[in-house]
């Protein structure tokens, strides 16, 4: 006998605690199932403790610059288990807030265990049963673990066990130069470690434009990272001094040998463990739950969201999809997947912030471009910060003088993207910000500047 509720939501990420506050507001019943920790990965293992960290190896790596801003210290040491005690308190903090107002959601029971379907319409939690009338899906993902030679040999860590760790490794190499292998690079150097960074495609961050990859490089390998690029890890193995990587390439030591080795090659969803074949839920050849552009999978009652869709992998991507089902579902608001511009951020530092297209996107698109580039050097609020890394450029289409892409790479780069991102949205001209009086001294205000001798492309 299972006992039966309006709405089953799968998981207590981005969308899924957002969506049962919606549900529950319409005077719906919810049961709401997190096997793990409550905020997913995001608050426990993602975005939450890496941005706390990457916070601390700012004001370490300031401190370390301080007598250029006149700052007279002693020599800069690292409190490693600081570090690591200040980044678990904002993720507890988080964690429990998440947990509290679920369990205090009126019409909302919150179930503590895995999920699996026995039928389509109803689920299995350790002995309990449930049913549903709707059956909501924010499963998640995990890293992607490479079944390398030696793997199982070697304690290796992944983004959620290193958030864990107790001591400060000696020399840790990262597999992997994208979003999560560069955040940890610079913030692990940064408390002090040796890194080195396997990567193997000829260029870091291979998604963005060559010369976005390679001023990466060149911050990174100023701060005395190490970093292999056009060198694949195809094995490990146990060393007198740690973990030894061995690397296929045609420069450099065919083996890195580190104290500790940190996974940063990928994601996969968590839908492996579902039955989802029990419902009929149809996935993709990488384990994708199959949607609809209002998030609805092939069975009409059961909805997919977040990182477990492989619509999007970032927290924005994973609330807007709880904001798209709610539009469909409660205010009779057609809200589409595709209404949304890709964006992100990569939270290296200086951060690069990114909307739309890439330069090598839009001219694949055969369209007639504008490009407009500057550097920071030749932005007054990066001069006076002392921090002129990276550069901004932006991508328009010559005929209808929209905006197409854009990236700052830069300090504030994350935040001054946004403004462009807008725009976007607005499905205005590029003249529009152009036009506009901005606050000086800032990083946006040179916007309209680089709009304003952008070269044909
Ligand atoms: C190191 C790192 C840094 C990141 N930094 C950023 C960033 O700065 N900005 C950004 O936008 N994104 C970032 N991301 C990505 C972001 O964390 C994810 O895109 C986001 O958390 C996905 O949210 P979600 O709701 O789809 O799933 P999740 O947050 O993964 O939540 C899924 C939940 O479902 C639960 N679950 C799974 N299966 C079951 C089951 N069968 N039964 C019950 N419960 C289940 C899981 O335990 C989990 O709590 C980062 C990711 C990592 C790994
Ligand atoms: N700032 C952010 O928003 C942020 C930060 C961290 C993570 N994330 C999310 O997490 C997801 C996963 O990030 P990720 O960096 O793990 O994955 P990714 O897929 O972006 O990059 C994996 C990298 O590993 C390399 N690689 C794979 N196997 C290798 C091998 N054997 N040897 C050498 N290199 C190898 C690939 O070429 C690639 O560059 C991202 O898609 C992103 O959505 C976001």
């Amino acid at each position: 006998m299972s006992t039966h509720f309006d709405a089953i939501i799968i998981g207590a990420g981005q969308a899924g605690p957002s969506l049962a506050g919606r549900l529950t507001e319409a005077g719906k019943s919810v049961a709401l199932v997190e096997r793990k920790l409550f905020g997913g990965t995001c608050v426990n293992t993602g975005c939450t403790p890496t941005k706390a960290m990457v916070a601390s190896a700012y004001a370490i790596h300031t401190a370390r610059r301080g007598a250029e801003y006149g700052m007279t210290t002693g020599p800069i040491s690292v409190d490693f288990a600081r570090v690591m005690a200040r980044k678990e308190k904002i993720r507890l903090d988080s964690r429990t807030g998440v947990e509290n107002w679920l369990k205090g959601m009126n019409n909302c029971t919150v179930f503590e265990g895995h999920a699996q379907f026995e039928s389509p319409r109803e689920m299995r939690i350790g002995g309990e049963r449930i049913s549903g009338e709707q059956i909501f899906l924010n499963v998640g993902g995990r890293a992607a673990v490479p079944d390398l030679p030696g793997i199982n040999d070697v304690p290796y860590l992944t983004n959620s066990s290193i958030m864990d760790i107790d001591h400060l490794p000696q020399h840790l190499v990262i597999v992997g130069g994208s979003y999560i292998g560069l955040e940890f690079a610079q913030m692990f150097r940064r408390f002090g470690s040796e890194v080195t960074v396997i990567e193997k495609s000829p260029r870091l961050i291979a998604r963005e434009d060559p010369e976005v990859s390679d001023a990466i490089r060149e911050i990174l390998e100023k701060e005395g990272i190490h970093i292999r690029l056009a060198a694949e890890c195809i094995h490990f193995a146990k060393h007198a001094d740690g973990i030894a990587a061995g690397v296929d390439c045609t420069s450099g030591e065919p083996e890195i040998v580190g104290s500790d080795a940190l996974l940063a090659t990928g994601r996969k969803p968590n839908t492996d463990d579902l039955g989802l074949d029990k419902a009929g839920v149809k996935i993709d050849e990488r384990g994708y739950i199959e949607v609809d552009e209002c998030l609805r999978t092939n069975v009409p009652h059961i909805f997919a969201m977040g990182d477990c869709n492989g619509r999007g992998v970032f927290t924005h991507t994973s609330y807007n999809d709880f904001e798209i089902v709610a539009a469909n579902l409660l205010d009779n608001d057609p809200r589409r997947v595709s209404d949304r511009i890709q964006t992100y951020a990569l939270y290296i530092d200086p951060p690069l912030g990114r909307a739309g297209m890439t330069e090598t996107e839009a001219r694949k698109s055969g369209r007639k471009l504008l490009i407009g580039t500057r550097p920071m050097t030749r932005v007054a609020r990066a001069v006076e910060k002392g921090e002129t890394e990276g550069f901004m450029k932006v991508i328009v289409d010559a005929d209808t003088e929209e905006i197409l892409g854009a990236a700052i790479l830069g300090t504030g780069g994350d935040e001054a993207i946004q403004s462009i991102l807008d725009i976007m949205y607005a499905k205005k001209p590029y003249t529009t910000i152009s036009r506009a009086m901005h606050i000086h001294p800032t990083v946006t205000e040179l916007i309209p500047t680089m709009l304003g001798a952008m070269s044909p492309a």
